[in-house]
């Protein structure tokens, strides 16, 4: 049986990959970005994170145990997530004198990813926002999800825009102390709910240069990134609210392309340059355009964060002509049966692509096949 002394809340949450690329920092403590950013959330049922917050007079220091592994929770990042959420708590404390005093207990977080860690799948992302969802729901803070994504932000950036389903935008903000950088909701799932993305994963080990590190060179050094900063993105972001709005796939294809052409260009633009695409992910993009090509239109759009693994957005009615192909060459991976159930048929590859295939043969591991999702869930299933 539970131990009455110890209070506890689950969370499942989600991935998000953006289509707008967060890449830069005007400052490292508060995670405060450079530029504004845009996600689809992905669906949970095939990526997510579990996290289970507990706490009770009986535990002796904050622990978090990820993937059955204890974590270093010393991090600046991590206690600010947790001081921020204290300090909710002792505001419902104070109001309400019936309530347990839960602020003044350690806290045991208990989180399991269903997916790689630290490979370029943004488990930072989930991670942080089921951290920050489960112990608000411990704390039943009254704090909306914008408010959630402002602490959530500080575990990391990408993390703010999974306290949202469906597509979500991060708004820079201006205000020094961080007030006004949060996440809201472009579009709900159920607005544009036949988006697929397929994710190649073409490695799923732990990458070099982490975005932390990788973003900070890149404002140190690059010109080019000013230039992305200041006046690529903020037209994207209204190009791109405006393609979601209207479910227009082959403007929200073309934008995505090129922001992640961009941002790897920012990357190359480095000093050192630093670099996440490599053949397998070039071969990604030559396979994408070769598909767009044949169709006379853009319906597929493939991403990169920073690391090596496509993602490959595209909409339900193409399946067909996107997945089907991609099955075509990689049809031995694992991860075809994932789209609940639905079975992808190979369709013929387009000529002329066959170098470009059997690169992608080589090194591509695995498959993930999803779709758009919606946002965090509140669980009874408890790993304290
Ligand atoms: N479930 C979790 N709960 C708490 N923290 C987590 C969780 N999952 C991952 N993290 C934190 O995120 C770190 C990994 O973040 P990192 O940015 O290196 O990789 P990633 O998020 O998988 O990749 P990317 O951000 O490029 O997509 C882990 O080392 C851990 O500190
Ligand atoms: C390329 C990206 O995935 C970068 C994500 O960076 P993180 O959110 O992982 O960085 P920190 O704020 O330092 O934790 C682009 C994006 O998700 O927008």
């Amino acid at each position: 049986m539970a131990d009455p002394n110890v209070h506890r809340s689950s969370t499942f949450a989600p991935v998000n990959i953006a289509v707008i690329k967060y890449w830069g920092k005007r400052d490292t403590a508060l995670n405060l970005p450079t530029n504004s950013s845009l996600s689809v959330t992905l669906s949970q049922d095939d990526l997510r994170t579990h996290t289970t917050a507990s706490c009770s007079p009986k535990f002796t220091k904050d622990e978090l145990v990820l993937n059955d592994e204890d974590q270093d929770i010393s991090g600046a990042r991590t206690q600010a997530c947790l001081r921020e959420l204290r300090g909710l708590r002792k505001e419902v404390e104070a109001k309400d004198g019936s309530v347990p005093k839960l602020s003044g207990m350690a806290l045991k977080i208990v989180s399991e990813n269903n997916f790689p860690t630290a490979a370029g799948l943004a488990s930072s992302a989930a991670g942080f926002a089921a951290l920050v969802r489960a112990i608000a729901d411990l704390y039943t803070l009254p704090s909306s999800p914008a408010e959630l994504s402002r602490i959530a932000r500080q575990g990391s950036g990408s993390a703010c825009r999974s306290l949202f389903g469906g597509y979500v935008a991060w708004k820079m903000g201006t205000e020094k102390d961080g007030s006004d950088s949060a996440a809201y909701e472009v579009a709900p799932a159920s607005h544009w709910p036949d988006m697929r993305a397929l994710i190649l994963v073409a490695s799923a080990e732990k990458k070099d240069v982490s975005s932390t590190v990788g973003m900070q060179a890149t404002v140190k050094t690059s010109e080019l990134f000013n230039h992305r900063a200041e006046h690529i993105v903020p037209a994207r972001m209204t190009a791109m609210e405006e393609c979601i709005k209207d479910r227009d796939f082959a403007t929200f294809a073309d934008l995505t392309m090129k922001d992640s052409n961009n941002f790897h260009a920012t990357c190359l633009d480095t000093s050192p340059p630093v670099f996440y695409m490599n053949d397998t992910s070039r071969a990604a993009v030559r396979v994408c355009e070769a598909i767009n090509t044949r169709a006379g239109k853009a319906i597929c759009a493939y991403t990169f964060d920073a690391g090596p693994n496509a993602v490959v957005y595209y909409i339900a009615e193409n399946e067909g002509q996107v997945a089907g192909i991609l099955k075509s060459i990689l049809g031995g991976k694992m991860g075809w049966n994932s789209l609940q159930g639905r079975a992808v048929q190979a369709a013929e590859m387009p000529k002329g692509m066959e170098i470009a295939a059997e690169m992608l043969e080589r090194g591509v591991s695995r498959i993930i096949l999803t779709a758009v999702g919606d946002g965090p869930r509140r669980s009874e299933e408890h790993l304290v």
